[in-house]
């Protein structure tokens, strides 16, 4: 099984056999405190205009003489109600339903925060003994993910984010008992913040250009939670070869950036496989199962993969939505008619994670069909 076994696997899944979550301790009495950010969200500021080019590259299929190709939009100073907005909200939603992905250049993450980010903080922590790292919270907060058999050169550390404080909790004192790790916890909150103001900008724009009204958005918007995983992918005995088996993210929008080294792939609709380029400007956005039932349908969930090209040491750092406690995902009014009937029933977190992780689902190669897919007997 891949790595993202555990990727949407929150703490209270403990008692559901969640394989992954065997180190744990008190959140609260380890000093898990919040850091509020003072780092602005510094997107949108710079004008540009929009760029939606077909970047054919990876392995592209070319049996039926068409290439499939990932879509790349330029939303450098695109701002809502803008001039070029409906422009690249057409694109990002186009490429969404194409692909169930897109890539999008953005100014959130400039090089002194991407620096201190992969240059130190990621490095930092994944440097730290393996001790230090089983011991951050399997709780409500934070987890970790360490090497094992299937995935030997993989480990993975998730913070959680809260939506209503844009805060991020404090790793930091958790792993480095002494006096924390201040770097460390500036560069991940202030990736929170700028990456929260840029997936809420595509979420808007995937929906709304897929004829969802601007008060369904909104509370589509308010009814989410973030977390932040960073992971190490380290260099393989083996080689070059393949890091993270083909999945999809049980969740709702995943938005992935890469380090400067390779490994991220996804697979288009015909089934080839196309590479994303580790560009510094540049993250992926890729659509979860939720997003698909959000959807009806409408955008797939995109199959992807890690490979290791190059067998280079490899970090990458993520930015997740989920919904929060207690609420239930279902296909958005707009998106159902008589002509498109729901394809899918109301889908519990939850009771889906628990059931495509820990119960039957786990054998199914759609758990999410099985799990509240409406069959459709015509
Ligand atoms: O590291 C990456 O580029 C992607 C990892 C991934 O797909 C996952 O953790 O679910
Ligand atoms: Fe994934």
């Amino acid at each position: 099984m891949g790595k993202y076994y555990v990727y949407s696997c929150r703490s209270r899944h403990h008692h559901f056999g969640c394989p992954y979550y065997s180190f744990h301790f008190d959140a609260q009495s380890n000093a898990a405190r919040r850091l509020n950010s003072k780092v602005p969200i510094s997107i949108y500021l710079i004008e540009t205009s929009i760029a939606i080019s077909a970047n054919s590259i990876g392995t592209a299929n070319r049996a039926n003489g068409m290439a499939a190709v990932i879509h790349r939009v330029d939303l450098r100073g695109v701002k809502p109600g803008g001039q070029r907005w409906e422009e690249a909200r057409a694109a990002v939603a186009a490429s969404m339903e194409a692909l169930g992905a897109v890539l999008v250049m953005h100014d959130a993450l400039e090089a002194d925060l991407r620096q201190a980010l992969f240059g130190r903080a990621a490095p930092e922590l994944f440097a730290l003994p393996l001790g230090a790292k089983r011991s951050l919270i399997s709780g409500p907060v934070n987890g970790y993910i360490g090497p094992r058999p299937s995935a030997p050169v993989y480990e993975s550390v998730r913070a959680w984010e809260t939506t209503n404080s844009g805060a991020i909790r404090n790793v930091g004192d958790v792993l480095w008992p002494h006096g924390g790790n201040p770097a460390f916890c500036d560069a991940v909150s202030a990736f929170a913040m700028n990456m929260l103001g840029l997936q809420r900008k595509v979420g808007t724009m995937i929906l709304e250009g897929l004829g969802v009204g601007q008060g369904s958005v909104a509370s589509h918007l308010d009814s989410l939670n973030y977390s932040i995983r960073l992971s190490h992918y380290g260099v393989s005995e083996a080689g070059a070869g393949m890091l993270m088996t083909s999945h999809k993210d049980g969740t709702m929008l995943s938005m992935v950036v890469q380090d400067d080294v390779e490994g991220l792939e996804l697979q288009a609709q015909d089934g080839s496989w196309l590479a994303v380029a580790p560009e510094p400007d540049t993250v992926t956005f890729i659509a979860g199962d939720l997003l698909a039932v959000a959807t009806n349908g409408r955008v797939p969930a995109c199959v992807h993969r890690v490979s290791a090209p190059s067998g280079r040491e490899r970090f990458s750092a993520q930015f997740v939505s989920m919904p929060k406690d207690g609420f239930t995902v279902r296909p958005f009014d707009e998106l159902v008619d008589a002509d498109h009937p729901p394809r899918y029933k109301p889908c519990d977190f939850d009771g889906y994670i628990r059931f495509r992780f820990a119960g039957d689902g786990r054998k199914l190669s759609d758990p999410l069909e099985a799990f509240c897919g409406v069959v459709n007997n015509e």
